[in-house]
């Protein structure tokens, strides 16, 4: 078998990060006295990093943020998030098991979210997981950032492997679509932050748990015709 890198979404993929993503983001939007937001509102905020998910909810809340409104909350937001990490943050269940099997297969694993690189990495640090990935990037690495095909095939590149021996797994549309723009197969996981249903995405297939994540599945998904 050869090796396939395998690239994960951070949030709403790898790690449930729902309730500090919304206690920083209430607490972010508290200083104008707006109502807190709840988990589900989270799918129509998340998806694009921290500063379009706090302008998405002052919006939601009637509140609009003039653009030089923005760095001064974005700073209040990761102060916030970073002096609670991991928080309540938790891996989905069967996770570490899957990692540990398509690591032991040979594979390449890698990180592809599109929150800040600055929270990605001691996020992933925090829940003892930096040690199974060859790279980790965030929205803010490369000049472009999910759906780009870009920043797919740059975190393929750093973690060292090759583009077409490569596959995404991701739990919203930015993942989809960043694979299919690159050519690449994609697994949709359906316990995440989409705003629709999964099936929806145009993903390669669908797993509902990690246990589905095999080596025999990843090679199913990567063998071309
Ligand atoms: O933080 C976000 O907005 C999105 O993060 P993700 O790309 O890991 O889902
Ligand atoms: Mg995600």
């Amino acid at each position: 078998m050869t090796a396939t890198t395998i690239v994960f979404d951070l949030d709403g993929t790898l790690v449930d990060t729902a309730p500090d993503l919304v206690a920083s983001l209430n607490h972010t939007i508290a200083i104008k006295n707006l109502a807190p937001v709840g988990y589900e509102d989270l799918t129509h905020l998340v998806g694009q990093g921290a500063r379009v998910m706090i302008a998405r909810a002052f919006a939601l809340r009637g509140s609009p943020l003039a653009d030089d409104e923005i760095p001064a909350l974005l700073d209040r937001f990761i102060a916030h998030y970073a002096a609670g990490m991991p928080g309540l943050s938790r891996p989905y269940p069967g996770l570490v098991e899957a990692l540990d099997r398509l690591r032991d297969a040979g594979h390449l694993l890698a990180v592809c979210t599109n929150k800040m690189e600055g929270l990605a990495r001691p996020l992933i640090e925090t829940l003892g997981l930096t040690r199974y990935f060859t790279a980790i990037t965030g929205g803010d690495t490369f000049a472009v950032r999910k759906p780009d095909a870009a920043h797919l095939t740059g975190t393929i590149e750093l973690a060292g492997g090759v583009a077409h021996n490569a596959l995404m797994i991701g739990d919203s549309i930015n993942d989809i679509l960043a694979a299919r723009n690159a050519g690449i197969p994609s697994i949709a996981v359906p316990f995440g932050y989409s705003d629709v249903a999964v099936e929806t995405l145009g993903a390669s297939t669908v797993i509902s748990h990690f246990d589905e994540l095999t080596p025999e599945l990843v090679e199913r998904l990567t063998t071309r015709a």
